[in-house]
C-alpha cells in the first residue's frame, strides 16, 4: 500500500523516466497554482497530490501492457486525472481528454502545452457530443455513476476495450448494482494508494508482470 507521498513518489518513479518525473513536478507547480483560481482538487489533497492524485492515476499502468497499440480515453479528466499522467508516463500511448467545463478545458489545454506532450489532445465538449471512435482503453475517476458513464461511453468501446475506473469506496457497491449480464464484464481491484477504495477494471484483465 503507498502510505505516504515519499512512497507515492518513488511508486511513480519507477513506471517513468526522469523527464516523466520533472513534467509531473512541473504539472503539480502549476496545478497548485491554478488551484488558487479555480476548484480542481481539494484543498486538504493540495497537501499530498503525489499519493491522492499522481499515483492514484499512475497505478492504472498496473494493469497496461508495456508494448500496446491504441487510443486511451479519459471522461471528464477535469484537473487532469487520471488521464493527463498517463499521457507523461505513456508518450507511446495517444491520449484524449474529455472535459466539458470550460475553464478545465484551458488548464488541460496549458498544462499539456507547458509539458511538451505530444501525445495528448484535449477535447473541450461534453462527452455526448464528441464523434465516436474505438478506445482501447477508457478510464474515469469521479465522472458518474457506472450505469451512466457505461451508456456514454458505449459508443467508444469495442471488445478490445479495456475499462480502468477508479470508483474509491463505492466500487464494490457500484458493481452489485448493475444488472447481471453488464456486472459479469467487470471486477474489482484493490486501490494501492487507499485501503478502502477500488477499480473497476474490466473482465479477464489482470496485472501486468513487470
Ligand atoms: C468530479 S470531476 C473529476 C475530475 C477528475 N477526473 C478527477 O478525478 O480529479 C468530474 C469532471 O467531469 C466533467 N464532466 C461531467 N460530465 C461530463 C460530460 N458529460 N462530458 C464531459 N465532461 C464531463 C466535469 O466537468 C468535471 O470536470
Amino acid at each position: 500500500m503507498i502510505e505516504d507521498e515519499a512512497s507515492a513518489r518513488r511508486y511513480v518513479e519507477e513506471l517513468g523516466d526522469k523527464d516523466a518525473i520533472e513534467r509531473l513536478e512541473l504539472m503539480i507547480r502549476l496545478l497548485l497554482e491554478e488551484n488558487a483560481r479555480q476548484n480542481l482538487i481539494s484543498r486538504p489533497s493540495e497537501q499530498q497530490v503525489w499519493q491522492r492524485h499522481i499515483a492514484d492515476s499512475a497505478q492504472l499502468l498496473r494493469f497496461v501492457p508495456r508494448e500496446t497499440s491504441g487510443k486511451w480515453l479519459d471522461l471528464g479528466t477535469g484537473a487532469g486525472f487520471p488521464g493527463l499522467v498517463i499521457a507523461v508516463l505513456r508518450p507511446d500511448i495517444p491520449v484524449f481528454l474529455v472535459e466539458s467545463r470550460a475553464r478545465r478545458v484551458e488548464w488541460l489545454v496549458r498544462a499539456s502545452e507547458a509539458m511538451g506532450l505530444g501525445n495528448c489532445q484535449t477535447i473541450g465538449q461534453r462527452l455526448e457530443n464528441v464523434p465516436p471512435f474505438a478506445a482501447r482503453f477508457i478510464s474515469a475517476r469521479a465522472f458518474a455513476p457506472l450505469p451512466k458513464l457505461l451508456k456514454l461511453s458505449a459508443p467508444f468501446s469495442t471488445k478490445a476495450t479495456t475499462y480502468l475506473l477508479p470508483k474509491g469506496r463505492s466500487a464494490a457497491q457500484e458493481l452489485s448494482e448493475l444488472p447481471k449480464r453488464s456486472r459479469s464484464m467487470f471486477h474489482v481491484e484493490q486501490s494501492l494508494t487507499d485501503s478502502g477504495a477500488g477499480i473497476i477494471v474490466s473482465a479477464g484483465v489482470t496485472e501486468v508482470e513487470r
